[in-house]
C-alpha cells in the first residue's frame, strides 16, 4: 500500500479530479481548469521524483486525468491505475515523452498530451548560450576571476574558438534545433550543416531564400512587400562573407565537419548513443559538442574519455544519461560545460507549459478536438481571450480513433465566430 502524499487542492467541489504531480508556475493553469468545473489537486510531496506508488497513490480510486514530469515513468502500471480511477488524459509538461509508453496508454485508451512550440526558442537560447560558453571558456574564466587569481591581462589567458564563419551542425532539425541553427546563422554568421530523418524544408527557405520583413502584421505575410534578398547575398553586398548550408546525407559528415555540433533529435531507439566512442573519433578535435535533448543520445563514458584525451574539445550539456547524476569524472573536466535541464527555464515558457499541459488534459475531458497543428500554439497562450476548444497537442490521437482525429481551428468557446485560418505546415 503505497504511502500518502500531501497535497494542495483548488475548486473541492469540482466535477472533475485533475491532479498535478508537481506544483507547476502561473494560476493560469488552474484558473482554467477551475473555470471547467476541475478540482484540482497538486502534489505538494518534497522529493524531486516521484515514484510509481506516489503516483498511484495520487492517482486513487477517482481520478478524470494527470498532468505529469518528465522525471515519471509513465508505463503498463500507471495507465492501468488511471484506467482504472476512470481517468482518460494525460499530458507531459514537456514536448519530449520518451518517459511514456505511448502503446500502454493506447491499450488503455488514454490520451497522451505533451507542449511542443512555447518552448523552442527558449530551448534554442540555452543551446546557443551553451555554444558560446563553451567555445569561448566562460566558466572556466569566471571561477579564475572569483578565485582570486586574475592578476593581469595576458595574450594567452583563456583563448578559445571565434564562431563566425566556422561551420554550425545540426542533428535533428525539427522545431528547435532549426530555431537554433538559425539563431546561429544570423546572430554569429556560421555555415550551416544539418541532419535529419526528413528535410527541414522551413530551415532550408528561411536560411535559402527570402527574409520576409512583414512591417504589418503576420497575416499578409503572402502580400509582403519588403523582401530582403537571401542573407548570404545581404552580406555579400556589405562586403562580408556569404554564409553557406546544406543537407548532409548522414550524421557522419556533419560530425567530420562542423566546428559546433548541436544535438536535437527525439530520444528513441534510433537515437540512443547516436554520439558514442566511434562518432567523438571523427569529430574535429577542437570541436564543440552541444545536447539540450535527451542525456541518452551521447554515451557519456565515451564522452568523459573523450575529453579527458581531447583538452580543446569541450562540451555544453544540459541533459544527462542517468539525470540526475553525471557520469563519474564528468565533473572533474574543465572541458565540461553541465546545467541542471534548464533549457525551458524561462518564466513565459514554463507558465506556458503548464497551460498547455492542463488544456491537453481538460480538451480530454470535455471531449474537445485536437487542435490542428500543434506547432502553432500561440492561441492558447494569449492571457488576454479564452483558449481555443481544442486539446492543443495530443500525440496519439490518431490511435485513440476518428472522433479524436477531428481537428479544431476554432478560436475561443466565448467567440466561435472568429475562426483561425487552418494552417499548412509549409507556411508557419
Ligand atoms: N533540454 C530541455 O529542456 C529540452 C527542452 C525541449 C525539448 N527537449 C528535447 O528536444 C527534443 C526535440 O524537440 P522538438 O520540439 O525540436 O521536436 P521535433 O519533433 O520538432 O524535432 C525532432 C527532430 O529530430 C529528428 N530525428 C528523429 N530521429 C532522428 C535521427 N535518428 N537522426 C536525426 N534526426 C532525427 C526528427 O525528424 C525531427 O525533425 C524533444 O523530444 C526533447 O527530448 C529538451
Ligand atoms: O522535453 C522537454 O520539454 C524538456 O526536456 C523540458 O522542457
Amino acid at each position: 500500500m503505497a504511502k500518502p502524499v500531501s497535497i494542495e487542492v483548488w475548486n473541492p467541489n469540482g466535477k472533475y479530479r485533475v491532479v498535478s504531480t508537481k506544483p507547476m508556475p502561473g494560476t493560469r493553469w488552474i484558473n482554467l481548469l477551475i473555470e471547467q468545473d476541475c478540482r484540482v489537486e497538486i502534489c505538494t510531496q518534497k522529493k524531486t521524483i516521484l515514484s510509481v506508488e506516489d503516483i498511484i497513490a495520487l492517482i486513487g480510486d477517482k481520478c478524470d486525468g494527470v498532468i505529469g514530469q518528465l522525471t515519471e515513468d509513465w508505463g503498463e502500471t500507471l495507465f492501468s491505475a488511471l484506467s482504472r480511477a476512470g481517468g482518460k488524459a494525460f499530458s507531459n509538461m514537456a514536448v519530449g515523452y520518451n518517459n511514456v509508453d505511448v502503446d500502454a496508454a493506447n491499450k488503455y485508451g488514454v490520451a497522451v498530451g505533451n507542449t511542443p512550440g512555447v518552448l523552442t526558442e527558449t530551448t534554442a537560447e540555452l543551446a546557443a548560450s551553451l555554444s558560446l560558453t563553451a567555445a569561448r571558456r566562460i566558466v572556466e574564466a569566471d571561477e579564475f576571476m572569483r578565485a582570486g587569481l586574475y592578476d593581469g591581462w595576458l595574450p594567452n589567458l583563456f583563448v578559445g574558438n571565434l564562431l563566425k564563419g566556422q561551420t554550425v551542425g545540426v542533428i535533428g532539425a525539427g522545431r528547435i534545433g532549426s530555431a537554433y541553427a538559425r539563431m546561429m546563422v544570423e546572430g554569429f554568421k556560421m555555415n550551416l550543416i544539418y541532419y535529419d530523418l526528413y528535410q527541414a524544408t522551413r530551415l532550408e527557405k528561411h536560411v535559402q531564400l527570402v527574409y520576409c520583413i512583414n512591417l504589418l502584421a503576420p497575416h499578409f505575410a503572402d502580400t509582403c512587400m519588403f523582401h530582403v534578398p537571401a542573407y548570404g547575398q545581404f552580406l555579400k553586398a556589405n562586403g562580408e562573407q556569404p554564409v553557406t548550408w546544406k543537407r548532409a546525407s548522414s550524421m557522419e559528415e556533419v560530425l567530420r565537419e562542423a566546428d559546433v555540433i548541436s544535438l536535437h533529435p527525439i530520444l528513441d531507439k534510433t537515437t540512443y548513443h547516436l554520439v558514442n566512442k566511434d562518432s567523438l573519433a571523427i569529430m574535429k578535435k577542437e570541436a564543440v559538442l552541444i545536447n539540450c535533448s535527451r542525456g541518452p543520445v551521447i554515451d557519456e563514458v565515451a564522452l568523459v574519455e573523450h575529453l579527458k584525451q581531447n583538452p580543446m574539445f569541450r562540451v555544453g550539456l544540459d541533459v544527462f544519461e542517468d539525470e540526475p547524476y553525471m557520469k563519474p569524472g564528468l565533473a572533474d573536466l574543465k572541458n565540461a560545460v553541465v546545467v541542471p535541464h534548464i533549457a525551458s527555464a524561462s518564466k513565459w515558457t514554463r507558465e506556458g507549459m503548464a497551460t498547455l499541459a492542463a488544456l491537453n488534459v481538460l480538451g480530454k475531458i470535455k471531449g474537445y478536438p485536437v487542435w490542428s497543428n500543434p506547432n502553432q500554439v500561440e492561441p492558447f497562450l494569449n492571457e488576454n481571450a479564452p483558449p481555443p476548444a481544442a486539446s492543443p497537442s495530443i500525440v496519439n490521437s490518431k490511435a485513440l480513433g476518428p472522433s479524436w482525429c477531428k481537428q479544431s481551428n476554432s478560436y475561443g468557446r466565448k467567440n466561435p465566430g472568429s475562426v483561425l485560418r487552418a494552417c499548412n505546415a509549409e507556411e508557419c
